[in-house]
């Protein structure tokens, strides 16, 4: 059992969490992919989509077993756009995610189902979509481990990231100085070197990034130049 968080003991002292999306890693050859990775990720990120919050079905919680089961240290950051959160909840507590990430869009009672992932253990994310104000979050950021800024309109790898979500991101970093609320703050979509210093700077954490890294040749060199872009500021 996970006990209370704190923003320090995750971050671990790093400056960026980089957690490589396994929806751009070819699904016949996933365990080659993470094997590429070198162990320079921090996180790995998977991805679940039902057809129906988000136009894509991708994998279900067997994935995650099989993960925890051939990597278990490893931390799974488990994001899922799927509606209603509330009835999928059971299937990924049990399978094994260290993170889960739902949707403020995709819940009825958000609070409930935050409260129900910390009580089971497992650290409780919360997710916006680019269309969605982050105010709507206040009532729940307190008992939030992390928040998931989606940077593009989720369902798919590889789109372009939205700009105008940063403002979102800094936006949650001044309000969590200014209450000493302890979640930390992640960017999902359009990730990579070219503009995860921008993001860093704003007040992220972690990063995800799928296409960026597992679409190419090196995908540890690109993690490790994005830690270097982020470093440099
Ligand atoms: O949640 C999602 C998409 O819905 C993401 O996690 C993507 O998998 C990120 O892929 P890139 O934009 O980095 O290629
Ligand atoms: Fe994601």
């Amino acid at each position: 059992m996970a006990g209370p968080l704190q923003l320090k003991e995750l971050k671990n002292g790093r400056e960026i969490i980089i957690a490589p999306s396994l929806l751009s890693a070819d699904i016949l050859n996933m365990e080659r992919h993470i094997g590429e990775l070198k162990g320079e990720a921090d996180w790995l990120h998977v991805d679940i989509m039902d057809g129906h919050f988000v136009p894509n079905l991708s994998y279900g919680p067997a994935l995650v077993s099989a993960l925890r089961k051939r990597y278990p240290q490893v931390f799974l950051d488990v994001h899922i756009m799927v509606e209603p959160a509330e009835d999928f909840l059971d299937m990924f507590l049990s399978a094994g995610a260290t993170l889960l990430t739902v949707h403020l869009e995709a819940a009825k009672h958000i609070h409930r189902v935050l409260q129900k992932i910390k009580d089971s253990g497992v650290m409780a994310g919360v997710s916006i979509n680019p269309g969605t104000a982050a105010e709507p979050l206040l009532p729940v950021l307190h008992m939030a481990d992390l928040v998931l800024v989606m940077s593009v309109n989720p369902g798919y790898g590889g789109q372009s990231f939205i700009a105008e979500t940063i403002d979102k991101v800094r936006w949650l970093s001044k309000v969590r100085s200014e209450r000493g609320w302890g979640y930390l703050i992640e960017m999902d979509g359009g990730v990579g070197p070219k503009n995860v210093a921008e993001i860093a700077a704003a007040g992220c954490d972690a990063v995800v990034a799928g296409s960026a890294v597992f679409g190419q040749p090196e995908p540890s060199e690109v993690i490790k130049e994005m830690r270097r872009s982020v470093q440099r500021g």
